[in-house]
């Protein structure tokens, strides 16, 4: 489904993706993790097309949806039309199949109420429950997530993290980067360790947590999770 092969990007002469290559099957959900500054981020800009990478070569099946940390939608536009504007701009899709389909998608991320709201009257949480329906209305083959939990208050983030658990349940392909050690474990079939723009562990969760890598351990350590 998707496959990165001897990726590498530089910023200036500082390396920060050093020699990357992963798999992802269809249907697996890929969590990366790892300290801030190990080049997480930069991986899955260069995965999606925002960053163009050195060298190194991206294959993917279908097309992608990508869900960022500041959800990103058009504050100018309501819930309706952020969900809408590309499936029928971009994708050339029949209007009222489109709306249908939005609404289903509001519906299971329990904002049925919301069509006309503007994102400033959302909260965080809501907002990127938004942002993930817009996501799923381009209907993608794989699902990108940059720590989608990370501008949220706590007791916003559990609401996000149950529907990527409901997504990672339908088998949806998803790679997502995120700081939230327990969901990773959870949630995902393979996890990847980056620290200084390699990959410095990789495997199932049970592999990459009980591993005795000392930077894997020290960066667990510091974000005082017990696993
Ligand atoms: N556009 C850019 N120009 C210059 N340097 C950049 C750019 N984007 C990222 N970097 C640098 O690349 C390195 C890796 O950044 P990246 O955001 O990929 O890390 P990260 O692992 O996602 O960190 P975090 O967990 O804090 O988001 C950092 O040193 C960062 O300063």
């Amino acid at each position: 489904m998707l496959e990165i092969n001897n990726l590498k990007k530089s910023f200036d002469g500082l390396e920060v993706l050093k020699d990357i290559s992963l798999q992802v099957r269809q249907g697996e959900v890929l969590g990366i993790i790892g300290p801030s500054g190990s080049g997480k981020s930069t991986l899955l800009r260069c995965a999606t097309g925002l960053e163009t990478p050195d060298s190194g070569e991206i294959h993917y099946e279908g097309t992608f949806g990508l869900v960022f940390q500041n959800f990103n939608l058009f504050p100018h536009y309501s819930v309706i039309k952020n969900i809408t504007d590309a499936p029928i701009k971009v994708q050339k899709r029949d209007k009222e199949e489109v709306f249908a389909e939005a609404r289903a998608l509001l519906a299971k991320m329990g904002l049925s109420d919301k069509e006309k709201a503007y994102p400033y009257q959302l909260s965080g949480g809501q907002q990127q429950r938004i942002s993930i329906a817009r996501a799923l209305a381009m209907n993608p083959d794989i699902l990108f997530f940059d720590e989608p939990t990370s501008a949220l208050d706590p007791e916003l983030t559990g609401e996000i993290l149950k529907v990527i658990r409901d997504l990672a349940a339908e088998h949806m392909t998803m790679v997502i980067v995120t700081h939230e050690m327990n969901f990773a474990r959870n949630v995902a079939d393979q996890i990847i360790f980056m620290d200084k723009g390699v990959i410095a562990q990789q495997g199932t969760p049970e592999e990459v947590f009980g591993s005795s890598n000392e930077r894997m351990q020290e960066f667990l350590g510091k974000l005082g999770e017990n696993l």
